[in-house]
């Protein structure tokens, strides 16, 4: 039996088991379907193990990158192709791209590296997932869903996702799990347990042959799935944004044809198309038509938290054309410093800062520590 179908079956059973399961078969449950995942994610042995495999990974470029997934003809490679200008073959033929094609986009002048993925969905020629690979290693992805098809399709791409290892807009479980030599099971929780118990939880570690162990839980409803999280230790945070895709073909055809579009929206019925506007995180777009890009790119500069710093030289005007771009988390001034040259942080003696980050407008000295923040200014004086 493959791994696909060992998953499935224990899907199955804990379906069907929901109610009359005790907490510590499902906490079991949860924890083989979760070892099982990891043999998707990383294949051990032969054939497949390593990267994402030719054609699916491609060099990095920019200071960011955002994976296009979905399922096909959802307009990927036309959003993409007029969003960086590189070509990637667009058609109304499924699967049409197999590799993944790189462009890049400049967003606030930063380079922005834009990556159109294949093959992540069911049914994908590529039984190994490299597509979701390769998407695990992105800074943002694009859930691309063509408004005409059913709601349906969000759900399947988020649970491919899901399965490999990648938390969409979520951020790590705060628990921590401490492995010790002797003294048993010690359970800490600084807020109360409210959707699992501890004989779920010493099912998990039991499954994963962890008897000596301190769980601190500091997060508020905590679920078995964290906990599970916390130990297999590979998963990925990773924001995401769910682009609307032909929405004004939609609207277009309520002006043009609504004999049409009542049939139309019998596809995707009123229900589901107010729940489109719901989904958070959403943005409705038309690559066709070019409508509502300009929201796409700015929730996209959002959601990688990038900060432009730029550079001053003594006396001189700063470099506006070229700003160092960080990542928010990562840009004190020694990232800084780092991101132009590796030996500069050593030669500092302090830097001068103008801007969000400085605390009066003629400047602020500061040092390598020091948080910067979207748009400041930096002169680094040296020893
Ligand atoms: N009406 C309309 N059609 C679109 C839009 N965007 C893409 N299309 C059409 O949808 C079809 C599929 O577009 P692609 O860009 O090839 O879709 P894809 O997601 O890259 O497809 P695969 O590479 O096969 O996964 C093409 O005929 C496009 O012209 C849109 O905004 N509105
Ligand atoms: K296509
Ligand atoms: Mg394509």
């Amino acid at each position: 039996m493959t791994t696909v179908q060992k998953i499935k079956e224990i899907e199955d059973e804990m379906a069907t088991q929901k109610n009359k399961a005790t907490s510590y078969h499902l906490g079991q449950l949860k924890a083989k379907l979760a070892k099982l995942r990891r043999e998707l994610i990383s294949p051990s042995g032969g054939g497949g193990g390593g990267g994402p495999g030719i054609g699916f990974d491609v060099a990095r470029t920019g200071v960011a990158s955002v994976g296009f997934v979905g399922f096909p003809s959802v307009g990927k490679s036309t959003l993409m192709s007029k969003l960086t200008g590189t070509h990637s073959e667009v058609s109304e033929i499924d699967f049409t791209t197999l590799t993944t094609v790189p462009g890049t986009l400049k967003v606030h002048g930063a380079p922005i590296q834009i990556l159109d993925l294949p093959g992540i969905i069911e049914g994908a020629n590529d039984g190994r997932g490299r597509g979701r690979q390769v998407a695990r290693t992105c800074n943002l992805i694009f859930i691309v869903l063509d408004v005409l098809k059913p709601l349906g399709d969000k759900k399947i791409i988020e649970s491919e996702l899901e399965g490999f290892g990648i938390r969409l807009n979520k951020k790590p479980p705060a628990i921590l799990v401490r492995k010790k030599d002797k003294g048993g099971i010690a359970i800490t929780n600084t807020v109360p347990l409210t959707n699992i118990d501890q004989e779920e939880i010493k099912a998990v570690l039991s499954e994963y042959k962890l008897s000596n162990v301190d769980v601190t839980i500091r997060q508020p409803n905590m679920t078995a799935d964290d906990l599970v999280d916390v130990i297999e230790g590979n998963r990925v945070y990773i924001p995401a944004l769910y682009v609307l895709n032909k929405v004004v073909y939609l609207l277009v055809e309520i002006i043009c044809h609504s004999r049409w579009l009542c049939m139309q929206i019998d596809a995707i019925s009123i229900e589901e198309l107010d729940l489109l506007y719901k989904i958070p995180h959403s943005v409705p777009v038309s690559s066709r038509e070019w409508l509502n890009i300009d929201e796409l790119t700015e929730k996209m500069w959002e959601a990688l938290e990038l900060v432009r710093v730029y550079t001053k030289p003594r006396g001189q005007s700063p470099d506006y054309s070229a700003p160092v771009v960080l990542r928010r988390g990562r840009c004190s001034v020694e990232d800084f410093c780092n991101a132009i040259h590796k030996e500069i942080a050593k030669q500092m003696k302090y830097a001068v800062v103008w801007g969000a980050s400085a605390k009066h407008s003629r400047g602020q000295k500061v040092g390598l520590d020091h948080v910067l923040e979207d748009e400041d200014v930096v002169h680094i004086a040296k020893n």
